[in-house]
């Protein structure tokens, strides 16, 4: 049985397109892909939208979205129905960065396109998993219900942890591992038998470890203290503290990229060493933080662009990770996922490309076969 799906992954800064073919007992296809560099919601992405569907929308069975946040009402894959719309709006001001955008493409999509199904596939689906005691924020009860602690990139976590399994040779729910995902949004999570039970990206999208423009999280007490004493608005608080911080903040703007920043700070760029030594540092106590909730480390294992692609980013946490026993000789890039630090006795360092458009594809077949 074979079903091919257009997966759509609107992000913070661009929208991804591919069309994937997902059959029973083999490795996802990609037949087509298109990737733009700006707003999904901006022309050039929205062009690009168009003309994928009309490329491909007859041979696809459906349309998967991915949907960093679905909020309390979209906690596992979901076709959409009359209703989709409205919960989705309920989940905007939780990802304000995300949301809005994958719903403006899911009702685009109706629009022009009403026979294509669509699916949306929330991030947080993973982390349904998590004990309650995870979920909970300290605060008083009459907060509690809904300000609670979900999990992001949920997508990319679940293809990790296949694939991780698949290289350590054990089955996915026997597996003791911690992941980090480090990409644009950056965030760790603690996987116990093969299920999320705790991760740094809590309620919205901006919490947890360092990001690329992201802050993650600061003392509560900065938001007071920047909103009475910094002269900004609380929307260019927002803004700052979404777009301009994290490694571009670090950087004194000069890039959101550690690519950028590894050759800048090997030229002798003190503020690109600064943020880069930040973000690990960071990053290394998410990992170390998240390893509590384990009694063993089967692996720790690294993906999204930065983990998947920036070798001297992985020594940078993993020379902190030493009383975890993580080895901090690691080899450099590889082309496919695998080992880059594998020491006996010791849980091994494993990297795996992030494809949460195969994640995506396989979420949606399931959902359309209905298992
Ligand atoms: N080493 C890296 N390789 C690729 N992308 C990186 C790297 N370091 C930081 N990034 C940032 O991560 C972003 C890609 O992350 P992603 O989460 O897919 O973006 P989006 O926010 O559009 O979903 C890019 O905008 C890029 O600037
Ligand atoms: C949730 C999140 O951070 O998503 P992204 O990495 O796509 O920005
Ligand atoms: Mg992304």
């Amino acid at each position: 049985m074979s079903t091919a799906v257009i997966t759509v992954n609107a992000g913070s800064n661009s929208l991804r397109l591919d069309l994937v073919e997902v059959t029973d007992g083999r490795e996802p296809q990609v037949h087509d892909s298109h990737h733009t560099g700006s707003s999904p919601t901006g022309e050039e992405s929205l062009g690009a939208f168009d003309s994928f569907i009309d490329r491909h929308g007859a041979d696809a069975a459906c349309l998967g979205h991915r949907l960093v946040h679905g909020g309390e009402l979209i906690q596992r894959p979901r076709e959409v129905d009359e209703n989709v719309p409205a919960q989705l709006r309920a989940a905007e001001p939780l990802a304000p960065q995300h949301v809005p955008a994958a719903r403006q493409l899911v009702e685009r999509a109706r629009d022009a396109y009403p026979a294509l199904r669509q699916i949306v596939c929330p991030d947080t689906a993973f982390h349904t998993t998590m004990p309650e005691q995870a979920r909970a924020e300290p605060l008083p009860r009459r907060w509690r219900s809904q300000v609670r602690r979900f999990g992001f990139h949920g997508l990319s976590y679940a293809w990790a942890l296949q694939r991780a399994a698949k290289l350590l040779d054990r089955p996915a729910e026997r597996l003791n591992t911690v992941i980090a995902h480090l990409s644009g949004g950056c965030s760790v999570c603690a996987v116990r038998d093969g299920r999320s039970v705790d991760t740094t990206m809590g309620f919205t999208p901006h919490g947890g470890i360092t990001m690329s423009r992201r802050s993650g999280d600061l003392d509560p007490g900065t938001l007071f203290w920047l909103l009475r004493n910094s002269g900004e608005s609380l929307d260019e608080v927002e803004q700052a503290l979404g777009r301009e911080s994290g490694l571009l903040g670090l950087s004194d703007g000069l890039s959101n990229d550690t690519r950028d920043l590894v050759a800048a700070a090997e030229r002798g760029d003190a503020a690109a060493g600064y943020a880069i030594d930040v973000f690990c540092r960071r990053t290394a106590s998410g990992i170390a933080s998240m390893a509590t909730n384990l009694q063993t480390l089967d692996a720790l294992v690294l993906t999204g662009d930065i983990g998947w692609n920036q070798p001297e980013v992985r020594s940078g946490i993993c020379e902190r990770l030493g009383l975890l026993g993580i080895p901090s000789r690691l080899s450099g890039n590889r082309d496919d996922d695998g080992f880059v630090g594998r020491v006996d006795g010791r849980p091994p360092v494993i990297v795996i490309e992030p494809r949460e458009e195969l994640q995506m594809a396989i979420e949606c077949h399931r959902a359309l076969v209905g298992r």
